[in-house]
């Protein structure tokens, strides 16, 4: 079902956690929203939720004006990170409950229960949990349980905050793939809340990006990480370092990079500069001392390696090819800018890849 959000503004006393937030979910989309701590996407998910209501604006699901409709009505499922799964009840009872608490006119009787419990749990793959308690359970299938129970009204939304939080790194991994497949085969929509974004960029057919209280660009993983809208969203994804530099005829200048100029095709004035790591070529000192030092280096995925390298005073990431065993930390190396993000001074959408000119 679609999803529109249209303006919607929510201030605690002097806090606006949301300042006139608009965004359309397509039927079937998986959208993630990313954005720093306080930003306001869990308001935003507890507004879609109905468990929280805007001082302005309307939210529509699948058409519908949901001013005056309750949580339980909306046909949402909700997965939050602590799952809130009950101590006290069976993985069977868990699942069963969301069917339980429906309104009156909607609830199954016992035997529908408990066909409808067994498919779930079969769905999530943990059939033979069934009786066990919470505690008796790893993470990971907690979540699963947590899934199945939000699954269980059958909602064509499906909410997320930060639902992979309290798994380790090669669970989640495995548990976000499963979830996009069923997100898929079930044919629902889906918003995710997350802080990892790789998890996001992986996941999620479009990202959502918040910046106190307001979306400041919305659009597929590969375009907000290639064409970020603003400084802010070019900061906040990836490693980039940011610089302020000045662009003279077409040229852009960066006090204490090593001299590399780089082309952009930017008006003069001042202007802000985001290195990213495959920006910045790090290679061995040569016979001459190189113009760098290795502050940092681990070993990457795909035979790379990251490392933190300091010139001038200024530390950059970058990414180097391995079986470089010089890059150790405090060794000399020499470091070249083959290009940034740059945004111009004429206001944040003036964006513009540099290149670094020929040698001369
Ligand atoms: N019930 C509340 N009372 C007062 N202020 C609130 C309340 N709920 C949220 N806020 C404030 O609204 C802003 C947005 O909060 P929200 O929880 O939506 O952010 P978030 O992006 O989800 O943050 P995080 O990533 O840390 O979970 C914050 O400044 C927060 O302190």
């Amino acid at each position: 079902m679609t999803v529109e959000i249209e303006d919607v503004v929510r201030r605690f006393g002097a806090t606006a956690a949301l300042e006139g937030v608009s965004l359309t979910l397509r039927a079937g989309e998986f959208v993630a929203l990313l954005g720093p701590s306080g930003s306001g996407k869990t308001t935003l998910l507890r507004i879609l939720a109905g468990l929280d209501f805007p001082d302005s604006g309307r939210v529509l699901i699948a058409g519908a004006d949901m001013a005056q409709v309750p949580a339980r009505r909306r046909g949402v499922g909700v997965v939050f990170q602590n799952y809130a799964l009950f101590r006290h009840m069976t993985v069977f009872e868990n699942v069963a409950f969301g069917l339980r608490v429906r309104p009156r006119r909607f609830r199954p009787g016992n035997a529908d229960i408990l066909r409808r419990v067994r498919e779930l749990l079969d769905l999530v793959q943990i059939p033979e949990l069934a009786q066990r308690y919470p505690d008796q359970v790893s993470g990971g299938q907690r979540q699963r349980v947590a899934l199945a129970r939000a699954l269980a009204i059958e909602p064509q939304l499906l909410l997320l905050d930060e639902p992979f939080g309290a798994l380790d790194a090669l669970v989640r991994k495995d548990v976000r793939r499963w979830l996009r497949g069923l997100h898929d085969r079930l044919g629902i929509t889906s918003l995710l809340i997350t802080h990892d974004q790789e998890e996001a960029m992986e996941l999620a057919d479009r990202v959502a990006i918040l910046e106190r209280g307001r979306v400041v660009q919305f659009d597929t993983p590969s375009a907000v990480m290639t064409r970020p809208a603003t400084p802010f969203v070019a900061g906040f994804l990836g490693d980039a370092t940011r610089l302020e530099g000045q662009v003279a005829a077409g040229v852009l200048h960066v006090a204490r990079l090593p001299r590399a100029p780089l082309r952009v095709a930017l008006a003069d004035g001042p202007a802000t500069a985001f290195l990213r790591p495959r920006d910045v070529v790090v290679t061995p000192a040569g016979r001459d001392a190189g113009n760098g030092v290795i502050r940092h280096a681990s070993a990457a995925p795909d035979a790379q390696m990251r490392c933190v390298v300091e010139v001038n005073g200024v530390q950059l990431d970058a990414l180097a090819t391995n079986g470089a065993g010089w890059m150790v930390r405090g060794a000399a190396c020499q470091v070249t800018i083959r290009g940034a993000l740059v945004f111009g001074a004429a206001g944040p959408g003036v964006m513009a890849e540099a290149e670094a000119a020929p040698a001369e």
